[in-house]
């Protein structure tokens, strides 16, 4: 298993050109000179939108702005924490997160302009609830801007 991580690291590393920042909260969260003026073709999020929101309307803000990135019929990759109201940063840094559940995520999709393919939900088994985090689920939705 762990070769066959190695590679796929190797993998991603030959084909990432540029690591750039961006901030959610901005209207338009990437400078436009890095896109092509229709958009990208593809969005990855991954545990960014519901860590860095206080609440459901700036989740569905930070989703609306990172949406502006992407060009009409292309896909986004959105990966995400339900049931989480907090995770640990470092020891004894808390970090709160907008606690989520499936609907408000199918909600959120639909207000920002997409179109839902498919959404899958992995809970928690008990063994993995350490205490770093109080999530409950996991959930990967793949959604088209319409
Ligand atoms: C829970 S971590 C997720 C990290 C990684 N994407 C993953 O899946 O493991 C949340 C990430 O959001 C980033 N972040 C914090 N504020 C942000 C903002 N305003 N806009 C974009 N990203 C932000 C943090 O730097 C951190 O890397």
């Amino acid at each position: 298993i762990s070769s066959a991580w190695a590679e796929k690291a190797t993998r991603l590393r030959s084909v990432v050109s540029d690591v750039l920042p961006v901030d959610v909260h901005q209207s338009f969260p990437l400078s436009p000179e890095f896109l092509p003026p229709s958009g990208a073709d593809c969005l990855v999020s991954s545990f960014c939108l519901e860590s860095v929101s206080h609440d459901l309307l700036s989740f569905n803000h930070a989703l609306g702005h990172i949406s502006s990135l992407l060009k009409k019929g292309g896909y986004l990759l959105l990966i995400g924490a339900l049931g989480e109201s907090f995770y640990m940063g470092a020891p004894g840094l808390y970090i709160p997160v907008v606690p989520l559940d499936e609907s408000q995520v199918c909600a959120s999709l639909k207000a920002s302009g997409y179109e839902l393919l498919q959404l899958c939900i992995y809970h928690l088994p008990p063994d993995m609830k350490v205490g770093v985090d109080d999530v409950t689920a996991v959930f990967f939705a793949k959604a088209k801007k319409v």
